[in-house]
Parts: structure tokens; C-alpha cells; sequence
């Protein structure tokens, strides 16, 4: 049985006193037992959002890490950092990362392994371009980066991971791809998993559909047998909406 898992992406948004605000309103609200709780925000916000959610049952993540424990790489914070921190989760080659900051599967790869090292949870994004979905290659490239994602974990460390489906075309565009065809990619990432690890593993692995997710389109989504969850971006910023999505997901 896998614990479905709402996972809010706050991308480049929020300041510390607006993330402290937000939790106040979202604490006792966005904790549902049976559903993960998640809030992936910008590296300043993450030591006031660790302490507030102390005692709760809300986990912090970030967005992103460097693979390196430190060293001269101006602007970069690490999973030892993080660690420290008492984060949770973190967003790995996220599809803005990858399109803006040059991040290939080499380098998710690297920051995953990065982060099992620091004792984070790795959430992976994979996902085609419109281009390449119109094209038919939608499995061919979430293949390619599913598994260079994996590539070194052992079955248990796989077991851990959360992976995030997330077509680049249904990002913040309000056009969100059907619960079916969503379904059938993650049921899909889910047999590359298989075939990877095994049937137990792969029967494990948490895999969430990311993409214009919205308290009314949730509940559709965790309909659902392959998808476990939902990262979410726009719709996770208030507080109403984002307890709405993690109600949801129950
Ligand atoms: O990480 C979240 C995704 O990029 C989805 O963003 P969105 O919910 O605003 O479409």
C-alpha cells in the first residue's frame, strides 16, 4: 500500500515572513492521515518552515541541491547543508531546471545519489516537450530519463524515491493531460521500474503526476491505481487551495 503524497512546488515564490504566514494557516489543516504532506520551498524559507513544522505531520523539502558536499560553486547550496537543515525531500531536475539551468540526466543522476547520501528523498521529475509528445516519443523519453535517474540505486534506495510524471506542456499552461493518459505514462514508469528492480520495488515506488493540478481536478488524478500523488506549483501557494489538494488526495 503507498501513502499518496501532495506535494506543493512553491518554485520562486514566497518570502520568509509569506511562507511563515502560509504555514500558520495551513497547519492542523494540510495534515490528513493516510496523505504526505509536502512543502518544497526556496532555500530561504527552509529553516522557518523546518522549525514551524515541528510537531507536525507537514515535511519540508527543497528544490534543488548540488551533487558536491561543498566547494567553489558560487551560489550552490548541498545535501550535507540540507541535512542540517532537517529537510525532508528535494526536487531533482525539475523540467525548469533542466530547460533553464542546463541540468542533463547525468547531473539529476549525480544529485539524487547526492541526496540518499544526506538521508533526503529524492523526487526525480521526468516528462516530455509538446513537440515530443506529438511526435509519439512521450515512453521513449521519460525511458531515457527514468532511468538515468535510477541508475546506481540499489532496489531499496529505488523503493524510497518518488518520482515525478510531469509533461512540460501541461506546467502552468492550465492545460492538464487526462487522468488516463497520465495513468498510463506513470503505469509505464512503473514497468521500467519493474524491469529494473522487480515486481516488489517497483510495487514500492511512489510515482506522482505533476502538471496544472488544481483542488478540482485532484481527486480525478488519485483515481487513479499508478498515481500516488501530485506535485503541484500554482495551485499549492494558498493555503485554502493547497489543505484543499491534500484533503483531496485522501
Ligand atoms: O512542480 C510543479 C509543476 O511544475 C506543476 O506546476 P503547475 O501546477 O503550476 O502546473
Amino acid at each position: 500500500m503507498r501513502t499518496p503524497i501532495i506535494a506543493g512546488n512553491w518554485k520562486m515564490f514566497k518570502t520568509v515572513s509569506e511562507a511563515k504566514t502560509f504555514f500558520e494557516e495551513v497547519k492542523g489543516k494540510a495534515e490528513v492521515a493516510g496523505v504526505e504532506s509536502v512543502i518544497c520551498a526556496p532555500f530561504t524559507n527552509l529553516p522557518a518552515l523546518v522549525e514551524a513544522a515541528k510537531g507536525t505531520s507537514i515535511k519540508i523539502g527543497a528544490q534543488n541541491l548540488h551533487f558536491e558536499d561543498e566547494g567553489a560553486f558560487t551560489g550552490e547550496i548541498s545535501g550535507k547543508m540540507l541535512q542540517e537543515l532537517g529537510v525532508d525531500y528535494v526536487i531533482i531536475g525539475h523540467s525548469e531546471r533542466r530547460a533553464y539551468f542546463g541540468e542533463t540526466d547525468e547531473i539529476v543522476n549525480k544529485k539524487v545519489h547526492a541526496a540518499f547520501k544526506y538521508g533526503i528523498t529524492p523526487i526525480p521529475c521526468v516528462g516530455e516537450k509538446l513537440e515530443e509528445r506529438e511526435a509519439g516519443q512521450t515512453k521513449e523519453v521519460v525511458k531515457v530519463q527514468t532511468e538515468a535517474a535510477l541508475q546506481g540505486l540499489t532496489a531499496e534506495q529505488a523503493a524510497q524515491v518518488v518520482i515525478a510524471y510531469e509533461p512540460i506542456w501541461a506546467i502552468g499552461t492550465g492545460k492538464s493531460s487526462t487522468a488516463q493518459d497520465a495513468n498510463e505514462v506513470i503505469a509505464y514508469i512503473r514497468s521500467l521500474v519493474d524491469g529494473l528492480y522487480g515486481s516488489e520495488t517497483a510495487g514500492k515506488i511512489r510515482i506522482q503526476y505533476g502538471g496544472s493540478v488544481k483542488p478540482e481536478n485532484v481527486k480525478e488524478y488519485m483515481s487513479e491505481n499508478d498515481i500516488d500523488g501530485a506535485l503541484v506549483g500554482g495551485a499549492s501557494l494558498q493555503p485554502a487551495s493547497y489543505i484543499a489538494l491534500v484533503e483531496g488526495a485522501k
